[in-house]
């Protein structure tokens, strides 16, 4: 079916000018069709009561007020979506569709004008926006003509048949009214399915055919500008795709309604007939024309006339003096959509929540008027005496455009955190001609405090990254639930199932040493002086001087020692000093800086080129880090049984031990690694430092490890296994780690921020907690790779949904 309404979708936008003539001249044919009138009935005059009895005027108002409700309702959705383009094919689409439903209604029908009002009510009730606003998005997606034309084909494949069987059921469900032998509601019955129909046939042949010329008319002429619509490029198709069950029910519901149908119309019709005549008569021979009647349809009208009016005019106040147009508009430039439609399924509590939080920024943000600008000297003048918070956000701009605000600066300048991230998005968002891409990029509801001045600058916003947890790790007699945070399908799966591996013989760990390092570089005129100094720093009594000035530049960092390597005339020197709970590299620098001028001091002709000379080594791939260590160093083992490899890694000691030495060993010593004896450390341990707010750089040297495997026990058959990682750069205090997120993720592991008893204790319990994990995932690839399981494994968990996609555009 899909591909059927493809076709024909691509045959209306490629030949617009066809299917518009065709309709309009069918339109023209039906409105000429020369239908014998019948001299109308004359009023029966004591048929006013009957006529317009309450239950009528109430009813019909209820509809007509409805009818407003919900097409103020449709309207507000659409503007919503934040395209101009969008409301105005919608709008295009209401006029046409009501020009050819009154036009049929008034020439098949044959009612009188008061019957119109009621029938376009019910058009107005029964017109489903959404559809043609859905097809718009896919064509407003395209970025070239050829492109708009598959893209409507698209659209069309994927809404023609929804369109259809609901065109379909509502006929046949509302033409049930049509036999109820009751003139009013079978008038009514009869308005509602022609409604129905006549959207249809709009919708699947006009409007198509209007929405691909309209755009390739405004790419003509440049409508666009350089600005292209507002629309995502990932507008929700699946969203769009019906779901099957319910089409097969609203399938069997349209057989069965058209079976009551055919045998209401063909085998009691002459009953029907009879007893429409019988009411006809009834009807003429009603009750005498009264002046009380008259009164009474009089009163009845002007009533529901009244009920009307008031409900539009209230609406129309509403959105003029009561509904903040910036506000919305700014949803629309904000939020993607995707947030837009989560805010519609939060539960209440949530969203009393979330207005408390807008609240609080909405207070700090004064509201400020986006319409008037300013010229630039009285923005200037603002500027200087009150600050840019009292400016608009255009007149910022102004000011940052014309360099008078460094766009760095902005969050300081308005005095709002959340207020300058929005703005500098505004910039970038012109200056890098990207208004799309930041529909998916979200900015509000953080807490900037705790990242302007510590953690990034130039913000636009945050990179939400999943979040998931492996566990129960049994570590050292204690469980730990380890989140991490990945977008690599199957890495938690299979961290997961390490932990399940070790999870009866738990996992022993040791911190073998502790210290951060500083390498800075000097030189000397000769290499004399430089192995001078050398064997300066080797004495007990210099050390000690120089330690106690780097010291003295921290609470908590304590340098250890200093080990140093001459060059010819330069001079590399490694400051090593244990740094608390932080990872340490800013105490490193502070009291390496210190130290050296001390130093310099015995030696003036010493030149400090570099207070990093790459022998810390901080975020390269070095030895130094893999031989002495660096941050923590870590070892971990634990002795899985043969039963629990067989069952839960579906392998064998055996091959396990076998397979670690030909690949983590001899396989690593082939390629000339250094480090990397291990099968995918840096999976683990870049996963927990996301989640726990590490710096993600840090990530090179954490990495380093070996995995040794060995046969245990008696008969061999349970197997031993040890992560040896030397140089884990790791903190719970300082840098990321302060960020909310981050921070609940330490807590979750019970070493969030310092440890106030023993300084240096909880970031020492988070590398062993990375390094167990670590020997837990190496388990696990370890057996996957041993049993030909990772092609499989990564296809089903990396996979599945661009699989699914691809075999659903297949299928279509
Ligand atoms: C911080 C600066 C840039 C100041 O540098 P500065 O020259 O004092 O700054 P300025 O105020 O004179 O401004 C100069 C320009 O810097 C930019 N700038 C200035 N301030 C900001 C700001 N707040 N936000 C955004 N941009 C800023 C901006 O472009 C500005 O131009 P303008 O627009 O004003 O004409 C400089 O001192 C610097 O680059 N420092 C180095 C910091 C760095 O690179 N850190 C990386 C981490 S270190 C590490 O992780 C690895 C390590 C070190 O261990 C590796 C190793 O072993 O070597
Ligand atoms: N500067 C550089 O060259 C580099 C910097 N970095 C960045 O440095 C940041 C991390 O630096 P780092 O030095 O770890 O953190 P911080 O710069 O945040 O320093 C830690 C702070 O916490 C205080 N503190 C309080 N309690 C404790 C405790 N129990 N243990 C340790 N410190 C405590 C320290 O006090 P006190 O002041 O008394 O020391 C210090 O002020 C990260 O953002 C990282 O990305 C990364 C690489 C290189």
């Amino acid at each position: 079916m899909s591909r059927v309404f493809r076709l024909y979708g691509s045959f209306c936008a490629t030949h617009p000018w066809e299917v518009i003539v065709a309709v309009v001249t069918l339109t023209t044919c039906l409105l000429t069709v020369d239908q014998k009138k019948e001299p109308p009935a004359q009023p029966c005059p004591g048929c006013f009561e009957e006529q317009f009895k309450a239950v009528d005027v109430i009813v019909m108002t209820v509809i007509r007020c409805l009818a407003i409700l919900y097409s103020s309702h449709q309207f507000r959705n659409l503007q919503k979506l934040g395209s101009k383009y969008i409301l105005g094919l919608a709008g295009l689409f209401i006029v046409f569709s009501s020009f050819v439903f009154t036009s049929t209604v008034l020439n098949f029908l044959q009612i009188d004008l008061v019957d119109l009002k009621d029938a376009l009510f019910f058009f107005l009730l029964l017109i489903d926006l959404s559809k043609a606003a859905t097809l718009a998005q896919f064509a407003l997606t395209a970025s070239s003509q050829e492109e708009i034309s598959s893209k409507i084909a698209r659209g069309m494949s994927v809404l023609g048949p929804t369109i259809t069987l609901d065109t379909v059921v509502e006929t046949l469900v509302i033409g049930v009214g049509t036999l109820s032998g009751v003139h009013r509601l079978e008038m009514l019955s009869y308005f509602a399915c022609l409604s129905v129909l006549v959207n249809y046939v709009i919708f699947m042949t006009f409007y198509p055919a209007c929405l691909s010329l309209m755009l390739e008319l405004a790419r003509i002429s440049n409508f666009y500008g350089e600005k292209q619509p507002i629309v995502s490029k990932m507008l929700l198709e699946e969203n769009e795709k019906a779901n099957p069950a319910v089409q097969r029910v609203k399938l069997i519901m349209s057989i069965g309604l058209t079976a009551v149908h055919v045998h209401s119309r063909w085998f009691v019709k002459d009953e029907s007939t009879d007893s429409e005549i019988i009411t006809n008569t009834d009807h003429q021979n009603c009750a005498e024309d009264s002046v009380y009647g008259y009164l009474m349809k009089q009163f009845a009208l002007s009533a529901d006339h009244i009920v009307i009016l008031i409900l539009v005019v209230t609406l129309i106040i509403k959105f003029i003096f009561f509904e903040n147009d910036d506000h919305l508009k700014q949803a629309i430039d904000d939020e993607p959509p995707h947030v837009l439609k989560r805010q519609k399924c939060i539960t209440k509590a949530e969203s009393i929540n979330e207005e408390k939080e807008v609240q609080t920024n909405d207070e700090e943000i004064e509201s400020l008027d986006e319409t008037n600008t300013r010229n630039l000297e009285e923005c200037l003048q603002i500027y200087r005496s009150d600050g840019a918070s009292k400016l608009s956000d255009k007149e910022v701009i102004l000011l940052i455009d014309t360099k008078h605000l460094p766009a760095y600066n902005l969050e300081k300048a308005v005095k709002n955190q959340e207020r300058g991230v929005k703005i500098r998005r505004q910039l970038i968002q012109s200056l890098a001609k990207c208004e799309s891409a930041f529909l998916n990029l979200p900015y509000k509801h953080y807490d900037y405090s705790k990242v302007m001045g510590a953690c990034c600058e130039n913000v636009i916003g945050y990179i939400p990254v999943p979040l998931g947890v492996a566990g129960p790790l049994v570590l050292d007699g204690k469980q730990y639930y380890i989140p991490m945070s990945t977008t690599e399908g199957c890495l938690i799966a299979s961290a997961n199932r390490g932990c399940r591996a070790v999870e009866h013989c738990g996992i022993k760990s040791r911190i073998v040493s502790d210290g951060m390092t500083r390498g800075p570089v000097v030189r000397f005129n000769s290499i004399t002086k430089a192995s001078e100094v050398t064997l300066w720093l080797e004495k007990p009594e210099n050390f000690l001087k120089v330690k106690e000035n780097f010291d003295s530049t921290s609470r908590f960092a304590r340098l250890s020692r200093i080990t140093s390597r001459v060059a010819g005339r330069y001079l590399f020197l490694r400051f090593v000093a244990e740094t608390g709970d932080a990872m340490g590299m800013n105490m490193l620098s502070k009291g390496t800086e210190k130290a050296l001028f001390f130093v310099q001091r015995f030696f003036p002709e010493m030149e400090i080129l570099s207070l990093s000379g790459n022998y810390c080594a901080d975020k390269k791939p070095a030895a130094v880090n893999w031989v002495e260590g660096r941050g923590k160093s870590v070892v971990c083992e634990a002795i899985v049984s043969g039963d629990v490899v067989s069952s839960v890694l579906k392998s064998s000691t055996q091959v396990l031990v076998d397979l670690n030495t030909s690949k983590n060993m001899i396989g690593s010593a082939m390629a000339g690694s250094i480090g990397g004896f291990n099968a995918h450390a840096a999976n683990i341990v870049t996963a927990i430092f996301i989640a726990t707010g590490q710096d993600p750089a840090q990530n090179i040297a954490s990495s380093n490890c070996i995995t040794i495997m060995e046969p245990w026990g008696d008969n061999g058959q349970d197997l031993y296994v040890s992560c040896t990682m030397p140089s884990i750069e790791i903190g719970t205090i300082g840098g990321g780690t302060i960020l909310p997120a981050q921070s609940a993720c330490l807590d979750m592991l019970g070493v969030r921020g310092p440890n106030e008893e023993s300084p240096g204790a909880n970031s020492k319990q988070l590398a062993r907690i990375v390094c167990a994990t670590v020997l837990a995932g190496e388990l696990s690839l370890m057996a996957a790779l041993a049993t030909g399981q990772l092609v499989k494994s990564h296809l089903k968990y990396n996979r599945s949904y661009s699989e699914k996609d691809s075999q659903d555009c297949c299928k279509t």
